[in-house]
């Protein structure tokens, strides 16, 4: 039995149809499976919390973008019992590119139902005043949440997803953006013992994989397998050369400019001089001055396309 959790109106809707084609599938081919359509958001939380209050193994299925996921992730309860299926169904889908799952809806289910690999998938938890939350992909306060603050609730999303273009977004809003914003000074502690002081810093991200934002590769050494986390500081840069620094991360090549910081750790506590925009794989975690961020001992197991 397979159970199926769908986001409907993830990229623009997009998912509602995507789930359209893959149910049609399912029942062609006789597929077992119990649905559970969003339809709000959260719902995603709630749902797999329910299923997964037994320790019963199950092998849930996922139908949305990077939000959904982390909804997802951030409601099972019995983690040991779960095997996450995902079909992509985001605009960035970056935890579905360093996976290397397929986009084709068709294919990622054809993985799903006889899969190559499981691979044990690291968990972040990012925690600000008095919550937590976890992620798959990454947290991060300053630009970089800002920038998926403004893509939540974007128009521009919205048009540019209509030709598959949605992941341009972030790119569009991060120049935008860039232009206004004023870099705070900030203290990163890294496992408790290495304190590390910046006077101007755009962003501080903190990376289970590779990507975010849409294809950035912003530490591109980062494996979500390895039970540490990636951290990247962007200092003192100015904004001309920022401005280049957004193409070639693309490709991670900004690793090699002036600025640019990337350290790999158990832990991460940020500080800054003011509140800045917080995020949890993409999802708003509002204005904070202060984060901290863990690998969570327990690993989630997850239907890969490849081992790592
Ligand atoms: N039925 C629903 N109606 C409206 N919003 C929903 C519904 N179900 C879930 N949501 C919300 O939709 C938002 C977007 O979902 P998701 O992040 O998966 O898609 P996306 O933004 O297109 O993809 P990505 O995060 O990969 O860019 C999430 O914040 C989620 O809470």
């Amino acid at each position: 039995m397979y159970y199926f959790i769908v986001n409907p109106n993830s990229c623009s809707k997009k998912g509602g149809k995507i789930w359209a084609e893959i149910e049609k599938k399912l029942k062609e081919d006789n597929i077992q499976y119990k649905l559970f359509m969003t339809n709000h958001r959260y719902h995603a939380t709630e749902i797999i919390k329910s299923l997964t209050l037994e320790a019963k193994p199950k092998i849930i299925v996922v139908v949305g973008g990077d939000g959904t996921i982390n909804e997802v992730i951030n409601g099972i309860i019995n983690v040991k019992s779960v095997t996450l299926g995902y079909i992509p169904a985001g605009s960035s889908n970056d935890l579905a590119r360093y996976l290397k799952l397929p986009r084709e809806p068709l294919e990622a289910l054809n993985l799903i139902l006889n899969p190559k690999y499981f691979t044990l998938l690291d968990i972040g938890r990012v925690s600000y005043g008095t919550s937590s939350r976890r992620f798959l992909v990454s947290c991060g306060i300053g630009l970089d949440a800002g920038v998926c603050h403004e893509a939540l609730d974007s128009e521009l999303k919205t048009r540019l997803n209509k030709f598959n273009l949605g992941s341009l977004t972030y790119a569009g809003i991060a120049i935008k953006q860039l232009i206004k914003c004023n870099p705070s000074k900030g203290i990163v502690i890294l496992d408790d013992s290495k304190r590390l002081n910046f006077d101007n810093v755009y962003f501080t991200t903190i990376l289970n994989s590779p990507y975010e934002g849409g294809g950035f590769k912003l530490c591109p050494k980062a494996r979500p397998d390895d039970s540490y986390l990636d951290v990247i500081v962007v200092d003192n840069i100015i904004k001309l050369k920022m401005l280049m620094l957004f193409p070639i991360a693309h490709f991670g090549l900004h690793t090699k400019i002036k600025g640019v910081h990337i350290y790999r750790c158990k832990s991460a506590e940020i500080h800054l001089s003011k509140k800045s925009p917080v995020h949890t794989d993409g999802e708003s975690c509002f204005l904070q001055n202060r984060i901290s961020a863990l690998a969570e001992e327990e690993q989630i197991r997850f239907i890969t396309n490849t081992s790592f």
